[in-house]
């Protein structure tokens, strides 16, 4: 490892843009190729996710570049959930009880935007726009770009090679058509795509329902969300499937099956996306998978970050969390190692190489981007479905109650999973579900009344229930090798 490695990022989007402000911050000298012009300059959200919520994870490494301040400035709080059922009542529901932990709304072009500003005031970064990578020679480190503007076709060779180059990426398929190493790689499509469409700002440029919320439209097998922009507009998105059940993506053709359809399950909202048809029709309908691979490295060349590694499902809201952290985890195990080669003395061998860094890397990160990305399919079934349901909306009740009692004592699933920033992603499954789980029995179980609201002392007495009978669920986990 040393500074005057020439370090090549594949990518300039959420995750490339933070690690090449974080590489040069420390010091290394960064080249980002970017396949899509510069954003900063041309209109180019259509196709992909137009807002994201961000939360406490990606905050976490965005205060590490010193991007936090200026980040919070363009975010919307969203304190809950709002769900509308059919009839167009809408009831709430807290993601905390503490009122400090909320989630945020942010246009993906604009954190993208002040991400790229940042990292190209620095001076160890160069970003190239409109220059798509083909493929990696990884034995070689030579990545093989094509400029989009000249259609010629160029060589990149650098001494470490980053490929933060999304779900679709092609550092990773070089990984896979080399086959210098045994690469394991699984993708897995949802039957589900999705759809974006927009309920713009009233006439004075307000917001014409809470912008408060994370708006739910559950509807069982399929639903509708929506999260606000600071223009006043919401950004709404239906997931359903491609070709199951009565309405589908491939059965929605016409616009009178499609305003059919939105009157049928979203009368509500349907009143307030005005372009609808046209929308429906000409807005793309993007895929949605997991993408779960190992190594993600290769020897002390190459390493797969982000989407890259570990593609998620949208439904938790993780995945550019995840992907921010991933810069995190990295930075610390850079912390880790670089004082050590600064020790070396007289000889100019290193005593730690990349590989070094990028085997400590992916040992630390994996489990925990395996658990988000199995914990974002439990959400899309708790989003589309059991929100609606009864036992469900106790069940947080509860949770709610007790983390307003006992704030440093009961932290919910979602709570961890959200908001615990320092404990890792598979921790917070593990200790969530069990969690769940002990809830759920002593809902069902005459252990409580759910009826009425608890006094503090009965909540006291719920917490110990729930908290020995979690760590018992843990305990026999453990033992059953779970
Ligand atoms: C519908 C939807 C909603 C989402 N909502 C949320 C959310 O609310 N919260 C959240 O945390 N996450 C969310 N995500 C996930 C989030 O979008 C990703 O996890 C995040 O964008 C990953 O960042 P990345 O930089 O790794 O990949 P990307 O953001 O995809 O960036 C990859 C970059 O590499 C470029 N590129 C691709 N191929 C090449 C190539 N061959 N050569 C050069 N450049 C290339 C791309 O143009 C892009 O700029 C959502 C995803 C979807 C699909
Ligand atoms: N986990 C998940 O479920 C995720 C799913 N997705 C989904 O994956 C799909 C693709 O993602 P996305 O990242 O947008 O795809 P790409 O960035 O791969 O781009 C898609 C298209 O844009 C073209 N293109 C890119 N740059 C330029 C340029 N500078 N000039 C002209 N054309 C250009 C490409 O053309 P060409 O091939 O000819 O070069 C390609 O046809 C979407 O549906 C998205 O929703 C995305 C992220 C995560
Ligand atoms: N951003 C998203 C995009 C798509 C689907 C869900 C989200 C969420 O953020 C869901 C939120 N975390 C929730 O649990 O209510």
């Amino acid at each position: 490892m040393n500074k005057k490695d020439k370090i090549l990022i594949i990518g300039a989007g959420l995750c490339g843009s933070l690690l090449a402000l974080r590489l040069a911050q420390r010091g290394y000298k960064v080249e980002v190729y970017e396949s899509r012009p510069d954003l900063r300059k041309v209109d180019i959200s259509a196709g992909r996710s137009i807002n994201l919520a961000l939360s406490d994870r990606g905050l976490k490494a965005l205060r590490l570049c010193g991007m936090e301040e200026k980040t919070r400035k363009i975010c919307i709080p969203m304190y809950g959930r709002l769900i509308h059922d059919k009839e167009g009542n809408t009831f709430s529901s807290n993601y905390s009880g503490r009122e400090n932990e909320y989630i945020n709304s942010i246009s993906r072009g604009d954190l993208n935007a002040i991400l790229l500003d940042e990292a190209e005031k620095h001076e160890n970064v160069n970003i190239h726009f409109n220059k798509k990578c083909k493929k990696v020679e990884i034995e070689k480190n030579i990545a093989h770009f094509k400029d989009y503007e000249t259609k010629e076709e160029f060589p990149v060779i650098a001494d470490v090679i980053f490929g933060a180059d999304g779900a679709g990426s092609s550092l990773r398929k070089s990984y896979i058509s080399e086959r210098k190493f045994l690469f394991s790689y699984s993708q897995n499509y949802l039957n589900h795509g999705y759809k974006e469409l927009e309920i713009p700002a009233n006439k004075q440029g307000n917001h014409q329902i809470s912008k408060d919320h994370l708006h739910i439209w559950p509807r069982g097998d399929f639903m509708l969300i929506a999260l606000p922009n600071m223009d006043g507009s919401f950004t709404v998105t239906l997931f359903l499937s491609y070709d199951e059940g009565k309405y589908n993506f491939e059965n929605l053709t016409s616009e009178e099956k499609i305003t059919e359809f939105f009157e049928k399950e979203f009368p509500d909202a349907l009143s307030l996306i005005p372009n609808i048809k046209e929308e429906f029709i000409n807005n793309p309908t993007g895929a949605l998978g997991t993408v779960k691979c190992s190594p993600w490295y290769y020897q002390n060349k190459t390493l797969l970050i982000g989407d890259a590694a570990h593609a998620i499902v949208p439904f938790y809201g993780q995945g550019m969390n995840a992907s921010f952290e991933d810069v995190f985890v990295l930075d610390e195990i850079l912390c880790h190692f670089e004082p050590f080669d600064k020790l070396k003395t007289g000889s100019s061998r290193e005593i730690f190489d990349w590989k070094t860094v990028f085997k400590a890397y992916q040992k630390a990160r994996k489990k925990d981007t395996d658990a988000i990305a199995d914990l974002a399919i439990d959400n899309f079934h708790e989003m589309k479905d059991h929100v609606a349901n009864p036992l469900f909306k106790e069940k947080r009740k509860i949770e709610m109650d007790l983390e307003k009692h006992f704030p440093m004592q009961y932290f919910s699933k979602y709570s961890l999973v959200t908001f615990k920033e320092n404990m890792g992603y598979k921790k917070a499954m593990d200790r969530g579900r069990a969690q769940d789980k002990a809830l759920l029995n002593l809902i069902s179980g005459d252990d409580i009344s759910t009826s009425l609201d608890m006094t503090k002392e009965e909540l006291e007495i719920v917490l110990k229930k729930v908290i020995k009978e979690t760590n018992e669920i843990l305990k026999e986990d453990k033992i059953a090798g779970l």
